[in-house]
Parts: structure tokens; sequence; C-alpha cells
């Protein structure tokens, strides 16, 4: 992780303009740092899901950004307005420049298209100068990096596993090699093995490709495991934000203690073996390299 900032939310804050109005997100700040991976956790309800949104422009209504400001540091040194952006410009930000993987493949694949053709479709909109035989490699090699078999290029969604239509996700959404993955729940609807090893292969992603992500899930012991910092919600608001280490250790707010307390596995020693060693994905995740 480097102290280079990719993404810099101030004092954003978003409505549902339902009746009567709900103030999902109040005045949250944070900064990404380039490659980092922030955890966000929090309560069912609290407005995890509709801050990510807001952070990649994809809400829609009722929800209305009622406030604040979004920047994008690109890696050539521009700073994007992403609050500003529209048409043809926030089209090519999205999936370009910050992509996301949701919870639940299968709403997110089309199921009449095959895997290649939906790959395809992401080259040929935003990479008009791909040829045929490019945008075939490039797939096979995403194929690769998430541990599918590229000959399963050919399957249609509903051909596949649910971990393999995640993995499916995950390689749609690093196509363009994106600098920002926001990953809602990616692996909630899996069992524990297949997550585990989706997780892994996240970690592993990030380590090469040097992106960074915002991670959101009620896993709070799996956010430990793996973030470099996280950032506690409560109502709408960021109510802790600090290291992984620092939050599991030294929780100062007591939304946070009592947020820990709730997961048995995190109290006293039985915790211990958490972000401890060198490798803490490594060390508490299973080593199976199959793609499930
Ligand atoms: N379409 C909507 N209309 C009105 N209120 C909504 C809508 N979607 C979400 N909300 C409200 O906004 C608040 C934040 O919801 P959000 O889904 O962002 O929370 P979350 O922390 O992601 O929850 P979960 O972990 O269950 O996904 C909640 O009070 C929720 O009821």
């Amino acid at each position: 992780m480097s102290a280079e900032p990719v993404l810099t939310a101030t004092d954003v804050s978003i409505e549902y303009l339902v009746d009567p109005p709900v103030e999902a997100v109040k005045n949250v700040s944070l900064t990404l740092h380039r490659g980092e991976i922030l955890g966000l956790a929090g309560e069912s309800g609290c407005g995890k899901s509709t801050l990510a949104y807001g952070l990649n422009r994809l809400l829609k209504p009722p929800a209305m950004m009622s406030s604040g400001e979004v920047v994008f540091h690109d890696r050539d040194g521009h700073d994007i307005d992403v609050v500003g952006l529209d048409g043809e410009h926030l089209r090519a930000f999205r999936w370009d420049k910050v992509s996301m993987v949701f919870q639940g493949a299968m709403n997110s694949l089309n199921p009449v298209l095959s895997v290649k053709e939906q790959l395809d479709d992401v080259f040929r909109t935003h990479r008009p100068k791909m040829r045929r035989r490019e945008r075939l490699e490039r797939s096979r090699e995403l194929l690769e990096l998430v541990g599918v078999d590229p000959d399963r290029l050919t399957s249609f969604p509903h051909e596949l596993s649910g971990g393999m239509r995640q993995r499916m996700m995950i390689a749609m959404a690093l196509a363009l090699d994106p600098q920002v993955m926001i990953m809602d729940e990616p692996t909630t609807a899996l069992d524990v093995v297949v997550q585990r090893g989706i997780i892994r292969e996240i970690m592993r992603l990030r380590e090469r490709l040097g992106f960074a992500v915002i991670f959101i899930t009620h896993d709070l012991p799996l956010l430990i495991e793996i973030s470099d910092r996280i950032a506690v919600m409560l109502r709408g608001e960021i109510v802790e934000l600090g290291t992984a280490d620092d939050i599991y250790r030294n929780a100062r707010h007591d939304y946070t203690k009592k947020l820990l307390e709730s997961f048995p596995s995190l109290r006293g020693d039985r915790g211990d073996f958490i972000r401890t060693g060198a490798m803490p994905v490594a060390s508490a995740l299973t080593t199976s390299t199959e793609a499930v």
C-alpha cells in the first residue's frame, strides 16, 4: 500500500427521496490509498452499499447525493471530479478506473450470453481498437488470472457453479485493469470453502496488479483478516476508521467494541491468530487452489 491517494470522498451525504426521506449516508469523508484494502463494516442498513454506489456514481432514484465531493486521482496524475461526470465520460470512468463486484453474480451476468461474449462486450465498448484476436487472448488470460480454465469461455452463466460465476464477475471487473475495485459482499452467497478460495485469489491479484479495494461485508473477522484499514459505519456515519490491527486491538468507539464482541471467534485468545505472521491471509485461509 502506498500513501498516495487514489480516491478521496469529502463530506458525502446521500438521501433516499422517499416519504419520509432516509438520510442513508451522512457527511462521510475518506481517502482510499493506492493498492490498499479498505474494509467497510457495520450492521445491515447502516449505509455501506449506498456509500459504495455513490462513490462509483451508480445511485439510482430515489437515491440522490445531496452533497459532497468525490475525486479520483488517476495514475497519469490527473484528478477526475466523479460527481461532475456524465454521459460518455461517466461510462468510460466506470469499469475502466473503478469497477464493482456485487453479491450474486447471477443477477449481474447476462444469462443469454456466453462468458466470452460478455467479456467481448466490455472490450468492444471500452477498447474499440482491440482486435478480435487480442480480445480473445485477453479473455483467456483473465480467466486464468481468476483460477478458471480458459476453456470455460464458451460457457453460459447457468452452466457454471456459484463460485465460478463469482470468479467470472471478478474477471470482468479486472478486464480493463482498474485502479479501484469496489466489492460489495462478493462472496456472501457462497459456502465457506469457496469463499476462502475466492478471497485468497482477490488478495493474490491485488498483490500482483496493485489495485485498491473497498471491501464490504458483514463478516468482521474476515475484514480484520484482509483489510489494511477498516471504516466502521453506524447509521450513515463513519464512527471509527483505523488500521485493522487498531480496530481489532484498540477499538475506541463503543459501537466498534460491540460489533467485535458479537463475533465470538474474535474474543480472547482465539482471535489472536488473526493478523499475526507475515501473510495473514495465507495463514488463516485454506490453501486449496481449486477453482470451485
Ligand atoms: N431504495 C431505497 N429506498 C428507500 N430507502 C432505502 C433504499 N435503499 C436503501 N434504503 C435505506 O438506506 C439505508 C442504508 O441502506 P444500505 O443498503 O446502504 O445499507 P447497508 O449497510 O449496505 O445494508 P446491508 O448490509 O443490509 O446491505 C437503510 O436505512 C435502508 O433502509
